[in-house]
């Protein structure tokens, strides 16, 4: 016990700031809600924003990959799963049950920096394939973005992205929750589009534990 604990000290240590002036969880959920609401009006108003195109390229899609590393790779996950609900033949790019990805199927790409290495390679893959792609990004410019037939420019590039940070937050959070809540705005409008009912799709919810 003492070997663990003499273990764990050091990852504590930076933090020098004692708790009573450093501002609060409360303090923090406030800006981060200020910041995606922020990030989400300005998509709106985006004329390079091509949120109706993704909806489309979705429709029109044979089947649906969905692709990010890491973080964006998670978020995106949330839409791959309400896109099956919407029963759509949807895979995850990396699990073992995924085919090989052919002309007529969509690519749905989410980086925040557009220059992740696998991400853009697996773009280019799919486009030799007879693919199409579609980029959530903060980068509008960047390669992957360059790869796509529709682009979601987010402006919530973190600190570590970018010199010019749109976000107070760590890194890519701020894109990585706005990942969630386009691919819920995308679902949400195929969803009325389907014309199916919540009992609809429900079946398809996952029934084993
Ligand atoms: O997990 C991530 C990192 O923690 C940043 O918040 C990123 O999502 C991951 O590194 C992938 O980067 P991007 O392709 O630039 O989104």
């Amino acid at each position: 016990m003492e070997a663990l604990d003499t273990a764990v000290t050091p990852a504590l240590a930076p933090a020098v700031t004692p708790a009573a002036t450093a501002p609060g969880v409360t303090s923090s959920l406030a800006v981060i809600a200020a910041e995606i609401a922020s990030a989400l009006t300005r998509i709106e108003r985006d004329a390079a924003t091509d949120l109706s195109a993704t909806a489309d390229l979705v429709l029109e899609a044979r089947r649906v990959f969905v692709l990010g590393a890491g973080r964006s790779g998670l978020a995106l996950r949330m839409t791959a799963m309400r896109l099956m609900h919407l029963g759509l033949e949807v895979h995850v790019v990396g699990e073992v049950t995924a085919p090989a990805i052919g002309a007529g199927d969509l690519l749905l790409t989410a980086s925040g920096s557009g220059t992740t290495g696998g991400i853009v390679r697996a773009a280019e893959t799919a486009i030799s394939a007879g693919a199409r792609i579609a980029a959530i990004t903060t980068a509008p410019a960047s390669p992957l973005a360059a790869l796509a037939s529709a682009v979601i420019a987010v402006p919530a590039a973190g600190k570590l992205d970018r010199s010019e940070a749109a976000s107070a937050q760590y890194a890519g959070s701020l894109f990585e929750q706005t990942v969630v809540l386009i691919g819920d705005a995308l679902f949400d409008a195929l969803w009325h589009r389907s014309g199916q009912s919540a009992d609809d799709l429900w079946p398809r919810h996952a029934n084993l534990e």
